[in-house]
């Protein structure tokens, strides 16, 4: 068995899963003591915590001669380990610090497109047993309005999964759901509420030389990964091994077409659907010239303009699937 040696800077976010990091991190400490692995924690104290400690990190390393000294660890949801890479990949280091998540969030998207263990047990022996950085492909977008970038592991939504996003997050009975393992509901209620809220918007996908132009578009998200939204299956081929962006632009349905859509996306089958549009590209740009709301990852981007350019990246992972 080879062992590699590297050390953990831990990023705990304990307001993940509903609190749930908190009762489970002595478990997790626990652990890492017994199998005497050397760590640092630095917890978040604020929303947006993560991506600042993650930054400062990066910066105090960026002379660091032997690039996987270090590894960042996330222990939270997608929205941890979105705050970590974003802090680090803002650092511009030419030997980037490898990053690491351990899974124990609400929805954990990523740890299911990349398949791993969902027992948190079995997620941090891929992280400790691993022996080299694995080098996976993540989004980066630039907003051009903004003049603002980011990167992104999962998905970045324009539409109807950011409404949802922005209204579960900000509904009162999201905690508590959470707490309960019930964070599903919190989603599936905002669903009906922003179908009913959300209107139709015009969009224009260009790429290479192509310009398509969508009168009603409704959910439009550019992923990287299969799920969306805390386990929605909504691009089953898409992979983190895969230097391509996966776009999927659905056209605002009725009621009965809705439906129909979801019975379609229990079934992996909504792809072939007429109103379904999808791309496979390394390079996108979308127009929305009407405010929408965006996500990033599950994190809300607020409404905005849209006039942002899509690409991937490669970025090291401490972590093997394949334990
Ligand atoms: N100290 C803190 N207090 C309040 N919120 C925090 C704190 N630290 C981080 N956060 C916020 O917690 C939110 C939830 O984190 P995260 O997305 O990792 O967990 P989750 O929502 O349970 O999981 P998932 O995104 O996988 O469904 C993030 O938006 C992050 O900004």
């Amino acid at each position: 068995m080879i062992r590699v040696s590297v050390s953990y800077y831990i990023i705990l976010n304990e307001f993940a899963g509903g609190g749930r990091v908190k009762t489970l991190w002595p478990e997790i400490r626990a652990v890492l003591d017994e199998r005497q692995i050397n760590y640092q924690i630095a917890r978040s104290t604020y929303s947006g915590h993560s991506r600042l400690l993650a930054r400062q990190f990066a910066k105090q390393h960026a002379d660091d001669a032997q690039p996987q000294t270090w590894v960042v660890l996330a222990i939270g949801g997608d929205g941890t380990l979105h705050q970590a890479l974003s802090g680090l990949d803002s650092a511009h280091l030419n030997n980037p610090i490898p990053v690491a998540y351990l899974p124990v969030g609400s929805g954990n998207d990523f740890a299911k497109g990349i398949h791993m263990a969902s027992n948190w047990r079995a997620a941090l022996n891929q992280i400790l047993n691993c022996t080299a950085a694995n080098w996976l492909t993540i989004g980066r977008y630039y907003d051009t309005n903004k003049q603002t970038s980011g990167v992104f592991t999962n998905n970045v939504g324009i539409g109807f999964d950011a409404a949802v996003v922005t209204s579960a997050n900000s509904a009162s009975s999201k905690h508590w759901l959470n707490r309960l393992g019930m964070g599903t509901l919190s989603y599936l209620s905002a669903v009906i509420g922003v179908f009913y809220n959300q209107m139709a918007f015009p969009l224009t996908v260009h790429v290479g030389q192509r310009r398509d132009i969508y009168a009603n578009a409704y959910l439009v998200t550019v992923t990287n990964i299969p799920y969306f939204g805390g386990g929605v299956k909504i691009m089953p081929p898409a992979s983190v091994n895969d230097p391509n962006l996966d776009l999927i632009v659905i056209e605002k349905p009725n009621i009965f077409k809705l439906l129909y859509l979801a019975i379609l996306l229990l079934l992996g089958r909504h792809l072939k659907s007429k109103s379904v549009h999808h791309y496979h590209e390394a390079k996108l740009h979308l127009i929305a010239p009407s405010i929408e709301y965006g996500q990033v990852d599950g994190e809300e981007m607020g409404g905005r303009y849209w006039d942002t350019y899509f690409e991937t990246k490669k970025y090291p992972f401490w972590i093997d699937p394949t334990i």
